[in-house]
């Protein structure tokens, strides 16, 4: 098994593809080799399906994975729908969403440390789509100090597959088919119908970060086009599973479901986290976003932000995400004779971002790690104020490295409809007047430099 990845004190973990085949047993023989649902199972396991797509869609995107496990999860208690009980909760909410909101930039303050676990520490700041009609996304934030495992509590989320992205503070992320440690820099993605536990890891007395939850189609690698596949962006290769790991225990456990952009606590009499073995492709993973081999231009100019896709969740229209994850990582920024930061824009697409670190050249001084703006459909946008004075009195000829950063948007489809609590509670006021000071530099009487005949660059 490879293991060179893996982290000193981390479980090992399993390479492969990004939604490629895997099998995993804690107990030797205890994976059927030959067949999925054996008369007399290994161990006295019970065989069960959690498929990820229609049976019948085709296999390049059909998802499921085989669980071999001590009970089957149809046993859980109470025994009474009424037994499940609507849990309320005031700022993880889902769409649709009906309250009006303008057409203007906006931006979220970070979210306030909780008390309580992940559950009670999500806050939703903008939906777009429906759970139901499984199509569109939530961009919540999570800000928790205390461990799932601590309330003996479990999640299973039906309409979205998860993708977490760390701020602050190491995340061990217990699930149906294994543990992963995931740290600031990286991401995991939790696939809808698997049960899971996020627990405060390696001494962190709180966290906080960022995650999306994704009604639409499974997220995959963005086809990579005239870039070709062996080594740009994300690799395959460096997406990381869990191995298999059961605990035997009978107990008093919560399960939070989502459902239908409902919360509802019901009682389990056993860990869900009892499977021994397990084999498929709908499976939890992680990835050091610190790996992304990122393309940038070698030449001039600012190309588009999709250069920076890890991962995107597509709609049946070619080319068109449902949501692109999109990140800004450390890179040279080698562009002559170009401003360098983004462009002022406006876009069709809708623009979430968040910043894990450091500072995002478009807002260098007033976009701060833990907050989120949001660019709706054709809300102009840009380089602030700052961010224009630094990019044109900048040496255009010398290269420049961006270090130590990493911003990333959620690009959807569907406007990002904001939640009302965010914005109540954590609207920064004043955010468009970021621009306000851009100096107007209109001078008709200059005499222009001569150009090449097609512009820049010079053809040297
Ligand atoms: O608006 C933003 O800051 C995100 C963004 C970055 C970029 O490099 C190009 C386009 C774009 O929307
Ligand atoms: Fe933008």
């Amino acid at each position: 098994m490879w293991r060179s990845l893996a982290r000193r004190g981390e479980r090992d973990v399993l390479h492969g593809s990004f939604g490629g085949m895997f099998h995993s047993e804690a107990l030797p023989g205890a994976l059927p080799r030959r067949q999925n649902s054996p008369q007399h199972p290994s161990y006295g396991l019970y065989p069960e399906l959690v498929s990820g797509s229609a049976f019948t869609v085709p296999r390049a995107k059909n998802r499921y994975s085989w669980l071999y496990r001590i009970r089957p999860s149809v046993q859980h208690a109470p025994y009474h729908g009424s037994d499940y009980e609507l849990m309320a909760h005031k700022t993880w909410l889902s769409p649709p969403f009906q309250h009006p909101f303008p057409p203007v930039q906006l931006r979220f303050t970070p979210a306030p440390m909780s008390s309580g676990d992940f559950v009670d520490g999500t806050v939703t700041l903008a939906a777009n789509g429906s759970p139901a009609a499984q199509d569109g996304c939530a961009a919540n934030a999570y800000a928790m100090s205390q461990s799932m495992s601590s309330k003996r509590r479990f999640l299973r989320v039906a309409d979205a597959d998860l993708l977490i992205l760390p701020q602050e503070g190491v995340l061990e992320l217990r699930t149906e088919l294994g543990d992963l440690q995931v740290e600031p820099w990286e991401l995991a993605v939790v696939p809808r119908g698997l049960a899971f536990q996020v627990n405060l890891g390696q001494q962190a007395s709180s966290a906080r970060g960022y995650f999306l939850e994704n009604f639409g189609d499974h997220f995959v690698l963005p086809e990579l086009g005239p870039i070709g596949i062996s080594g740009g962006l994300a690799h395959a290769r460096h997406f990381l599973a869990p191995q298999a790991r059961y605990e035997e225990l009978d107990g008093d456990f919560e399960l939070v479901s989502k459902f239908m952009g409902s919360l509802y606590s019901s009682r389990l009499r056993h860990s869900p986290l009892d499977v021994v073995a397990w084999y498929g492709c709908h499976v939890p993973c992680k990835y050091d976003m610190r790996l992304f081999m990122a393309i940038n231009t070698v030449t001039y100019d600012h190309p588009d932000p999709s250069i920076g896709a890890v991962l995107s969740s597509y709609t049946t229209s070619p080319g068109l995400a449902n949501v692109d994850f999109v990140i800004f990582p450390p890179r040279w920024l080698p562009a002559e004779g170009t401003f360098r930061p983004p462009w002022f824009h406006r876009n069709c697409m809708s623009e979430f971002m968040g910043l894990l670190t450091g500072t995002y050249d478009a807002k260098p001084d007033s976009f701060l790690p833990g907050a989120a703006s949001i660019h709706n459909r054709y809300v102009p946008h840009g380089p602030d104020a700052a961010a224009v004075k630094k990019g044109t009195e900048l040496d255009g000829m010398q290269p420049e490295r961006y270090s130590g950063t990493l911003a990333f948007m959620w690009e959807t489809r569907l406007v990002w409809h904001p939640s009302r609590y965010a914005l109540a509670s954590l609207s920064e006021e004043g955010y468009p007047s970021a621009w306000q000071s851009v100096e107007k530099r209109f001078d008709a009487t200059e005499t222009p430099p001569l150009q090449q005949p097609y512009g820049f660059p010079p053809t040297r």
